[in-house]
């Protein structure tokens, strides 16, 4: 499972949760301007917008999961395994390989104006990276700093959704998470009142009872409540440091302990990594499991005309700052 998010301040943040039982090997990555990009239906692109992100990176090739670019755009797939259907390549249309899919959109776009655009005239099609890594089911969460929309390639087609929300997580389809968000409209941050029955005398016990009922639970129809709830009721101050704590802690509301979802006999999906960008700034901070330090790189210290990636494997174990 996976949560992705985005929150504003003064600046646009835009992260996720990576959730799964391995890692493919993810390093945050820079391309920077020059770096050719060899689309498989498209042909060659020598220069786009930078880009930073999580990806995993084979033979070469930036294969991102999650990132924004220089314009303040964030993009993040998400497994929509069983729902995910690409489309065949069509002549005429702009073919795009799943795994092509962030760095066409963050390579040309420099707001979601430019993105809807793109995707009118895009085919979104299977051909995959390579044997060892054929085509992952993922749906896509995309936004800037006014709006998000979700892409969902189905078997009927392409579908794209506003995402008034500005979160995803997995399965069901987009529309259905919507849906199923009307069974919590009457939660709220402030204590409840009795409207259960006006004969019985009904107390808050305790605090937070107004949101009693939130799911709590791992599965990606409870998440996206509980992360939706988090986010839309978030307050924090605006600087950079209250900004990335509250986001970190809107998607602490979903993280995945190791124990608590089994996917095969002693194999447990964790929260391999928490994600949040200033995307206004090019700066990716990220958590891993195993090291809750924020960490950021910024791409902008990185020579964003060069044509070779920057590469920066992630920082595991835990930093404790010992006081004696
Ligand atoms: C496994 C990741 C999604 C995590 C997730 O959503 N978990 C939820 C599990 S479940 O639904 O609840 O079962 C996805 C997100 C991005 C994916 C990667 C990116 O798409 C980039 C390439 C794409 C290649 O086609 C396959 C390898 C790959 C390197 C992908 C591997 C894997 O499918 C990733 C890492």
């Amino acid at each position: 499972m996976c949560t992705a998010a985005t929150y504003k301040t003064k600046d646009f943040y835009f992260g996720r949760t990576l959730d799964y039982e391995f890692s493919y090997g993810d390093e945050i990555t820079v391309t920077p301007r020059k770096f050719p990009f060899e689309f498989r239906h498209m042909g060659k692109r020598d220069s786009h917008y930078a880009i930073i992100g999580m990806a995993h990176v084979a033979g070469g090739y930036p294969l991102y999961y999650d990132a924004i670019n220089e314009k303040g755009v964030g993009m993040a797939g998400l497994n929509f395994v069983g729902n995910a259907v690409y489309q065949a390549v069509e002549a005429g249309r702009d073919n795009v390989a799943q795994f092509e899919f962030i760095p066409w959109i963050l390579g040309q776009c420099a707001d979601l104006d430019e993105v809807r655009a793109l995707l009118d005239r895009m085919n979104l099609v299977g051909t995959p990276f390579s044997e060892q890594l054929p085509s992952a089911q993922l749906h896509w969460i995309i936004a800037d700093r006014n709006a998000a929309i979700t892409v969902e390639c189905m078997a009927d087609g392409m579908h794209i959704h506003e995402n008034p929300v500005g979160v995803l997580t997995n399965n069901p389809p987009f529309e259905t998470q919507m849906f199923l968000l009307n069974n919590y409209q009457g939660l709220s941050p402030k204590q409840p009142e009795n409207t259960f029955a006006e004969q019985l005398q009904l107390q808050s016990y305790s605090r937070g009872m107004g949101a009693l009922g939130l799911p709590g639970d791992l599965s990606s129809a409870s998440r996206f409540a509980k992360v939706a709830f988090t986010k839309m009721n978030s307050k924090s101050g605006d600087s950079e440091a209250e900004s990335i704590s509250q986001f970190f802690h809107i998607l602490g509301s979903v993280d995945q302990q190791r124990g608590c979802c089994e996917v095969t006999d002693g194999k447990y999906e964790i929260t391999l990594y928490t994600s949040c960008c200033n995307a206004d700034k090019g700066i990716y901070y990220y958590t891993t499991y195993e090291n809750h330090q924020i960490t950021g790189v910024d791409m902008h210290h990185c020579d964003l005309d060069g044509s070779e990636l920057f590469r920066y494997p992630l920082v595991q174990g835990e930093q404790i700052h010992w006081m004696n």
